[in-house]
């Protein structure tokens, strides 16, 4: 019996959301392997409904991981900086594909005084989110030594990886000012706010492109968000949520010696796709 409170109906996932760039993406299937589909469908997901996976959220200090989960667990924004001290944590509640599934998310401390207590909560990490600021270049060159980090207390071959670029609404692709901002949730966050941009739209091309090549590195999926409009930051927790679900199913099922012969696992491939399903047969499970 499951004894946690419902889902919100806006947590409930029925299609794989998708990546922001194919380039730096995790994979680029349109929906969610057949296997999975077809394992919810047949309730086949073992402890996957009961489980509660971990996410860290790692990168310099006031890059805005704290804003960035207070967006989407609460819907809110500060424009005030307060350091995280140590760790702190938010539950959130989702249901996909029919099965409800769960996220802690550890929003971890940036200031170097407070690592090393922050540090200690890196391990059993399924997902890790690095942030860093798209208006502040040392912040992206830092993100590989929070990835070092993190992997120290981690299985790296089976952790899942997101380089976030932060404060998306301070470069230049963002609406004018004065425009309305309305969340996906359709409350407005902010209304005519006099935005200062610190870049110009060459700056900000040249960020993406060297945030890319990082993620393409590190193999993690890339995603740019502002915490202060809410820009991308449901779509980007509905994609770690899809993504840690897909693999714990997919755990599940090998667990339980239901893998179908002729589909392949490929983690760290070169084309940035985590899974190749090498078979064109249909699952036969599923019409
Ligand atoms: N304009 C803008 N400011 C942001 C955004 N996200 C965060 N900030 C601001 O950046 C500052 C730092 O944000 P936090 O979320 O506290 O940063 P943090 O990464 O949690 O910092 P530590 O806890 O010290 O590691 C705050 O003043 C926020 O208001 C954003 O999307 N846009
Ligand atoms: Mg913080």
């Amino acid at each position: 019996m499951n004894i946690l409170a419902p889902v919100r109906r806006d947590r409930v996932l029925t299609k794989l959301p998708q990546c922001l760039r194919k380039e730096a993406a995790l994979h680029v299937h349109k929906d969610f392997q057949p296997r999975v589909t077809c394992a919810c469908q047949e309730h086949r997901t073992g402890t996957v409904g009961f489980k509660i996976s971990k996410v860290i959220v790692v990168g310099d200090l006031s890059v805005g991981k704290t804003c960035l989960i207070n967006r989407f667990c609460k819907d809110t924004f500060d424009k005030n900086y307060k350091a995280t001290i140590g760790v702190d944590f938010e539950m959130e509640r989702f249901e996909v594909l029919g099965v409800p599934f769960s996220l802690q998310l550890w929003d971890t401390a940036g200031q170097e005084r407070f690592k090393c207590i922050a540090s200690t909560y890196y391990r059993g990490a399924q997902a890790i989110i690095i942030v860093f600021n798209l208006n502040d270049v040392a912040s992206l060159e830092h993100t590989k030594q929070w990835l070092a980090d993190a992997l120290k207390e981690n299985d790296p071959s089976s952790v899942l990886l997101f380089l976030v670029g932060s404060k998306k609404d301070l470069s230049v692709s963002v609406p004018v000012v004065g425009e309305d901002f309305t969340s996906r949730q359709g409350k407005p966050h902010a209304q005519h706010l006099t935005l200062t941009f610190l870049q110009t739209p060459a700056q900000y091309i040249l960020m993406e492109k060297d945030a890319l090549k990082v993620a393409q590195e590190m193999k993690a999926e890339y995603w740019a968000v502002s915490s202060l409009t809410g820009e991308n930051v449901q779509e980007f927790f509905f994609r770690v949520a899809a993504l840690t679900f897909e693999v714990n199913v997919l755990a599940e099922l090998e667990k339980s010696g239901s893998r179908r012969i002729g589909d392949v696992v490929r983690i760290n491939s070169d084309d940035s796709n985590l899974y190749l399903t090498a078979s064109k047969k249909k699952p036969t499970c599923c019409p």
